[in-house]
């Protein structure tokens, strides 16, 4: 499957899938019958649509296809947007799913300042190390992260580290590690992500699509 007049969509493939394939489906985007199978190991998927197939693919990764070209539409949090900051990234639909926000935490037993302006220097478990480092660089403070990709809530009880940014959405998985949060730095939603490039050069066919995801959304 590949020819010039393909469209392929990059989904997430973790907990925010569930939530992503009733608005694929709304627009009209059936994906083959192997799509629910977890038995298959195909990473791509026809549809109803003869140009059109789905990929399913880490969420960090989805975000990689599309600014590559590899990928012209795609879901993505804008954790992950953010964190890359690809300018081939287009994203201009806020799909109203994925909402949780991203937050400094720490035990909640930490004796010293938990208060984040009088920090100069953090060591910060992570899975979005662009992004914290931004963050605390714009307070004047140098943060040092250490990348994680999951499960960062362990590193400060091996005393990895003392803090952690990582997303939060019920608080459960803080509480039961013996954290708290110490500042909010972002709400979070997933978003219709577009390549620029292909926006150009193929501007009627994928503003038509962004267009029905923008009335699947109203209407929902
Ligand atoms: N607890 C949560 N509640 C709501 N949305 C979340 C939550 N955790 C993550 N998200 C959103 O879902 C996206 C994917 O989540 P996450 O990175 O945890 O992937 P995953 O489901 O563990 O799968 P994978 O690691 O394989 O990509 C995140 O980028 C974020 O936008
Ligand atoms: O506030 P809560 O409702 O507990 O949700 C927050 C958790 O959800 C995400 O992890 P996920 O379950 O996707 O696992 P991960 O550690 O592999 O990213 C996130 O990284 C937190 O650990």
């Amino acid at each position: 499957m590949s020819s010039s007049d393909e469209l392929v969509i990059a989904l997430p493939k973790g907990r925010i899938l569930k939530e992503v394939m009733p608005l694929i489906r709304s627009v009209g985007i059936e994906p083959e019958a192997a799509f629910d199978d977890p038995e298959s190991r195909l990473l791509q998927f026809r549809t109803n649509h003869p140009n059109i197939s789905i990929i399913r693919v880490r969420s960090f990764d989805v975000a990689t296809f599309v600014a590559f070209g590899a990928a012209q539409l795609g879901v993505a949090g804008n954790d992950v947007l953010l964190e890359f900051d690809y300018p081939e990234i287009y994203a201009p639909v806020d799909l109203d799913i994925g909402h949780c926000y991203i937050a400094v935490a720490q035990p909640e037993n930490l004796e010293d300042d938990s208060d984040p302006s009088h920090w100069s220097h953090v060591r910060i478990a992570t899975k979005y190390p662009n992004l914290t480092h931004k963050y605390f660089a714009a307070a004047g403070i140098q943060a040092e992260c250490i990348k994680l990709s999951g499960a960062m809530e362990l590193a400060p009880s091996l005393g990895l580290c003392r803090r952690i940014v990582d997303l939060v959405s019920s608080g459960a998985t803080l509480r039961a590690n013996g954290l708290v949060e110490v500042e909010k730095i972002l709400d979070i939603t997933s978003r219709l992500v577009v390549n620029r490039a292909a926006l150009k050069t193929r501007s009627i066919e994928l503003n038509g699509w962004v267009e029905k995801f923008r009335e699947a959304i109203d209407a929902s």
